[in-house]
């Protein structure tokens, strides 16, 4: 039996020598590749931490003390070793293991929100929770470097450097990346810590001599460690945290287990909040991560195990972003490109090697993001900042009053957005359609197929005095729908039989629509379907069309609540519109993951499901009743039947 078997749980780790964690941390290599190469997940993160976590779990005491995990994706190691080994080949499948931490599988696990830079917050907030019930428990937060360009994480700091009685370690996990190379003063701060040749030099004659020394040794390399302070300010720029008042160990080599654990322990001593500077490599110990120079396989699809080579994946949504970009970047000198710390996974790699000097990577700080971009904006430029939808969340303050209140010309192009499904509830961009409604002046395009992103990228970029938002979802485009009329702004796809059923489908739901749309003219319906383009704010043929219709059928991948559904239904009410209105999107919860397609089926958002529960609303209403209410034939306006009632 494997040492992985033997841990049922984390304290079995103490019972283990050194030669068995070794080989225990080998096992745990193994088993993480074979199972991210066929469920996909985060392979670089978590191959980077296992002696890091594997420490953590020796010196402190989960659940009792809090390990807390930075966006989460590197918590596979931690869930290998807290119970969930024998479940582990169900990660990231429906009903399986999540990849990010979940209260629901585990009491060791805390935070399951995947956004970064939230770690360090929520360690303040236990820690001064457990120093005011007088409860002896430390919590750990394990913050990446690339989470550290979060903005939340120094607000964070700013507030644990004053509170002395926190027992809180915060684990910089620094292995240099967040994608890429992590960006900014910060990194080049961090990597003076690390890369100091004589304070590492000297540090590693004092551990080699200290250490020879039996016993004796390692407690006075540990003394003189914490002593090192004033060895390292000699030696190295005066630390980064410490001129914050907060105790730093490090940096220590985060893939030698026993000397972290040593960090960790004389971390937990403090006693109060301290910092420990863990270096460490993403893709560690699996050669094609270690040189897939992209992003050491931060988060790589399915791959042979072997040769590390990627199953080819089709054309998605982002690649023809990233092409588009560049033309209107061709054309446009004054648009410039903004990511906060995913050049590659928005698709603005092939604009910022054309544009590097129009090409910014602010880290993963979105709120700096758009407020960045509104002084650019009123610089003279057009900023397109690229993000996925879900993390705008974060800046919506800075779109409403920084972007927006100004009149900016600022594009925000939201990649992921609507169901995404692997990732779970906090990475679905179900909120951007309702979040933003609200924002004044703001548009909102949500093109239908390829084709129409280029439109849309094309008309937003031309839009000076507002900010506009294009978004589109995870994975392959549909073929090109094309339209077989214009009425307003709106695209008409589908125009068939009487004027029964209006499908009014939003962006990437366009196919959806006119599927519905077959479906209901197969049972005698009469069916138009239009795709409005720019989804905010409300096109005032819609009025019209409903008007002539007798039911309206919105259709949108965002959430219901306050979505394109509701504000067109809002519309038609202050028009004095009644044609009844059936909205179909996401429903307002957190959706637990799985496959996109599997989740789509599971809300019914599909042509099938909708053209159901269409046709049964028109029956329920009996197509006699409705000829005695208009005299016509079949198919005649619902709203007189609703009268009825
Ligand atoms: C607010 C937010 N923006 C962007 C992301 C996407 N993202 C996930 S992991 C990651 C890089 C994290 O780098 P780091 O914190 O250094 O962790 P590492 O992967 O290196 O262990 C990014 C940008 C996110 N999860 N949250
Ligand atoms: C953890 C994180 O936020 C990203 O790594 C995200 O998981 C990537 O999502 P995609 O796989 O859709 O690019
Ligand atoms: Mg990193």
């Amino acid at each position: 039996m494997g040492h992985l078997e033997a841990v049922t749980g984390p304290r079995d780790l103490r019972d283990l020598s050194d030669e068995q964690l070794d080989l225990l941390a080998a096992e745990i290599r193994d088993l993480l590749i074979r199972t991210v190469a066929t469920n996909t997940g985060h392979l670089g993160p978590n191959l980077g931490v296992v002696e890091l976590t594997l420490a953590i779990h020796r010196v402190f005491d989960s659940p009792r003390d809090r390990v807390v995990f930075d966006t989460g994706h590197q918590a596979y190691v931690h869930k290998l070793v807290t119970g969930r080994r024998e479940q582990f080949g169900t990660l990231r499948r429906e009903g399986g293991l999540s990849g990010y931490p979940s209260q629901a599988e585990s009491d060791h696990d805390i935070v399951e929100n995947s956004h970064a830079s939230t770690a360090l917050s929520y360690a303040d907030g236990l820690a001064k929770a457990y120093a005011i019930r007088g409860e002896d428990r430390h919590v750990v937060a394990v913050i990446g470097d690339g989470a550290l360009t979060g903005g939340m994480a120094w607000e964070a700091l700013n507030n644990i450097a004053i509170n002395p009685q926190s027992r809180l370690v915060i684990v910089v996990n620094d292995n240099g990346r967040s994608y890429t190379p992590t960006i900014g003063g910060l990194a080049t701060a961090l990597a003076t810590l690390r890369t100091d040749p004589s304070y590492e030099r000297v540090l590693e004659v004092v551990k080699r001599r200290l250490n020879a020394v039996p016993g004796v040794g390692s407690a006075a390399y540990d003394a003189l460690h914490a002593v090192k302070k004033g060895l390292k300010d000699a030696l190295a720029p005066q630390g980064l945290f410490e001129d914050l008042g907060l105790k730093y160990v490090g940096p220590v080599d985060g893939h030698d287990r026993v000397a972290t654990e040593k960090a960790l322990a004389q971390a937990k001593r403090f006693g109060g909040p301290v910092i420990v500077h863990a270096i460490t490599r993403k893709g560690y110990g699996y050669d094609p991560a270690e040189r897939h120079e992209a992003d050491q396989f931060h988060a790589p699809g399915p791959f042979d195990v072997q040769t590390g080579a990627e199953k080819p994946k089709g054309r998605i949504w982002t690649d023809h972003f990233a092409e588009a970009i560049v033309e209107v970047g061709e054309r446009r000198p004054d648009v410039v490109a903004i990511t906060a710390a995913m050049m590659h996974p928005v698709g603005l790699d092939t604009f910022a090697a054309r544009f590097p000097e129009r090409t910014f990577d602010v880290g993963i700080a979105e709120q700096h993001a758009a407020t960045s971009a509104a002084g650019l904006a009123m610089g003279g430029m057009h900023p397109v900042v690229a993000v996925y939808a879900t993390f705008l969340n974060r800046a919506f303050d800075q779109v409403l009053m920084d972007c927006a209140l100004h009149r900016c010309g600022v594009t925000f192009v939201l990649d992921r957005s609507g169901v995404t499904g692997d990732d779970g509830a906090s990475h679905n961009g179900m909120w951007d359609m309702s979040v933003l409604q609200v924002v004044p002046g703001l548009r909102i395009a949500a093109p239908r197929d390829a084709t129409r992103l280029r439109e849309l990228l094309d008309e937003a970029v031309d839009v000076a005095d507002a900010p506009t938002v294009v978004r589109f979802p995870k994975g392959p485009p549909p073929e090109d729908v094309p339209a077989v009329d214009r009425v307003g702004g709106c695209d008409v796809l589908v125009r068939s039989g009487t004027r029964d059923v209006l499908v009014v489908a939003h962006g990437a739901m366009g196919t959806t629509g006119v599927e519905v749309a077959e479906r209901l003219t197969a049972q005698g319906i009469g069916v138009t379907v239009v795709d409005p383009r720019w989804v905010k704010p409300v096109d005032e043929a819609l009025v019209g069309l409903a008007r002539e219709h007798r039911l309206v059928v919105s259709i949108e991948d965002n959430g219901v609540v306050g979505g394109c559904g509701a504000t067109l239904l809002q519309t038609l009410v202050a028009a004095g519109v009644e044609t009844p209105v059936r909205i179909h999107g996401i429903p307002q919860e957190f959706l637990d993951h799985a496959k996109r397609a599997a989740i789509l089926e599971r809300i019914g958002l599909t042509a099938q499901s909708i053209a159901r529960e269409v046709v049964e609303h028109v029956s329920t209403r009996g197509t006699d009743q409705v000829d005695d209410v208009t005299g016509e034939g079949p198919g005649r306006s619902l709203v007189d039947a609703d009268r009825q009632r």
